[in-house]
């Protein structure tokens, strides 16, 4: 059986001025790769061979299997462990006949149509790709993005074809590629293939060593949503008192919510981010991302109005945000309305994990690719899902973070818990940008946990802090806050309401969010 957990690809072209490949194979076995494949595009037979033969007799000494690219002439050749081919390369059926029994094949699959035709060929292994874009190799097809592999990796439910990612894989994006590419059924990647990452190191052994160890602390995660959440079990109680923990750390350590907002509601995201005890900043622009996102707190990316200067700083921020494991909120507001807003978004999700996606019933299903909802412009037409708790726990595997789905009752999942919140209070509806505060409280609470979870261990973690308690905490900060100004003597509407929230927002108290919270765990 072979272990496909850190498959090395070679790529002489890619070797570091000086740098010997027989020496850079030996280190990078030795820093821990498990399987090897022997890629040659512009070599004649004879010295192909001559590789391969020198590289067969490394890998052995390793006891690590070696695959050949493309040539199963080759593979025969030297008796290696089997071949890898691609599209146009040989059919499996033919190359099953020629290489003695027990020889693995793998095929490269980019897509659906590929994948089954792979499976029904009888592979061994699948090579899905291209991950993320790369510059090793000329791509003629899609890159498939992370959660595109999820989509493919379902397929291989039932049968015994293992699966490995390719493509622009390196060491800032492997937690990623793991977690985010995990499919609905919990099939996750059986290993990633990489060149560049490792051959083009100067230090290969400790390029595979790097990768080795992410690849492992992914692995005893166990639950899927491990990189994400800090507790396997909540009830109502104990998730109140975290909320009041996170509420409280927010107020003493006052971080920084980094949001790129729509310009509708941007002073009202900055006055209620206040309230609550943390420090706005509303910044768009590219250049200051990096900076802004070595700072402790979260992110909040909303998509009200989208324009491309801020559109661009979203890519780049939530990669900088992802890099440090600080919180990312997404809001995709509006998803619906146009194929530009869907398609920006697809690429949002493609290129970091969000944290927690926040929308109403008609966003996520258009998130979802699902027609039971439908929305106008940036509201939902009609009463919401048939089943609203199971379509925001399978929303949350498929996104592979917590799901905020907003509406008259609050559905918030990790993928296994559903919270089930019904506070709030009909003038929220009457304001504008009242689900863009929901967007910056959750962002508030989400920092509030990341500062909390300081000390905790941070290994095989996307994100720093309770998400989940975060997203309650700040949708119950905001509902239990509407309530209590509702109440108020001085609220005649609207217009009186807005000030008002934003006092009982900044007077909330533990004790209001104890009697007031009306919470179910599902
Ligand atoms: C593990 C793995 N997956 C995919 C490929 C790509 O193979 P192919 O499509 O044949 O392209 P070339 O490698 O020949 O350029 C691979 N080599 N390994
Ligand atoms: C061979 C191949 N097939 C799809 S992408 C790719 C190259 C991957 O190289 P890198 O790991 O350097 O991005």
């Amino acid at each position: 059986m072979i272990d496909y957990s850190l498959y090395l690809v070679t790529g002489r072209e890619l070797l570091p001025q000086g740098q010997d490949y027989f020496d850079s194979l030996e280190q990078s076995l030795q820093g821990g790769v498990t399987v090897v494949q022997i890629r040659e595009k512009n070599t004649d037979t004879s010295e192909f061979l001559d590789i391969a033969l020198r590289s067969k007799a490394i890998c052995d000494r390793h006891n690590v299997p070696m695959i050949v690219n493309d040539r199963v002439d080759i593979a025969l050749a030297v008796q290696a462990s089997g071949v890898h081919v691609g599209q146009t390369d040989m059919p499996v059926s033919i190359a099953r006949k020629l290489l003695p029994r027990g020889t693995v094949i793998g095929v490269s699959c980019n897509n659906i149509q590929e994948l089954d035709k792979a499976i029904s060929d009888g592979v061994d292994y699948v090579g899905i790709g291209a991950v993320w874009s790369t510059t090793t190799k000329t791509l003629n097809k899609p890159v498939v993005g992370v959660r595109g592999v999820g989509e493919l990796l379902r397929k291989l439910d039932g049968t015994s074809v293992k699966a490995v990612g390719i493509g622009g894989i390196k060491l800032k994006n492997l937690l990623r590629t793991l977690h985010g590419s995990v499919s609905t059924t919990n099939r996750a990647l059986d290993g990633v293939a990489v060149v560049s990452e490792i051959v083009a190191s100067t230090r290969p052994r400790e390029a595979a060593a790097k990768l080795c160890e992410v690849l492992s602390t992914f692995r005893s995660g166990g639950s899927i949503i491990k990189a994400m959440r800090t507790r396997s079990e909540y009830t109502a109680g104990s998730v109140i008192d975290g909320v009041i923990q996170i509420m409280n750390c927010v107020r003493d350590h006052n971080p920084l919510v980094h949001q790129i907002t729509n310009n509708v509601s941007i002073a009202q995201s900055a006055n209620a981010t206040i309230a609550l005890g943390a420090s706005p900043i509303m910044a768009t622009t590219v250049q200051e991302m990096e900076d802004i996102s070595r700072i402790n707190g979260a992110l909040l990316v909303n998509i009200g109005t989208l324009v491309p200067t801020a559109y661009e700083g979203m890519v780049v921020a939530g990669s900088c945000a992802n890099a440090q494991k600080k919180p990312v909120v997404f809001d995709p507001v509006g998803v619906g309305a146009s194929h530009f807003r869907q398609s920006s978004v697809n690429t949002l999700l493609d290129t970091w994990q969000a944290s927690v996606i926040k929308g109403n019933a008609g966003e996520l299903a258009a998130l979802a690719g699902s027609n039971e909802v439908q929305s106008k412009g940036v509201d939902t037409i009609g009463s919401g899902f048939k089943d609203p708790v199971s379509f925001a726990r399978n929303l949350a595997r498929k996104e592979r973070c917590v799901v905020v789905m907003s509406g008259k009752i609050d559905y918030i999942s990790d993928g296994t818990n559903v919270a089930v919140l019904s506070n709030g209070h009909q003038l929220l509806g009457q304001i504008t940008g009242s689900g863009c505060i929901a967007g910056s409280c959750i962002a508030s609470h989400c920092a509030g946990a990341m500062i909390l979870a300081q000390g905790e261990d941070k290994e095989g973690k996307l994100v720093i802090g309770d998400v989940f308690l975060g997203a309650i905490g700040g949708i119950l900060a905001l509902t239990i806050s509407a309530e209590l100004a509702a109440l108020r003597e001085d609220v005649k509407g609207p217009g009186t309401f807005f000030p008002a929230l934003i006092d009982e927002l900044f007077t909330l108290t533990p004790r209001s969010i104890q009697e007031r919270a009306r919470i179910q765990i599902q």
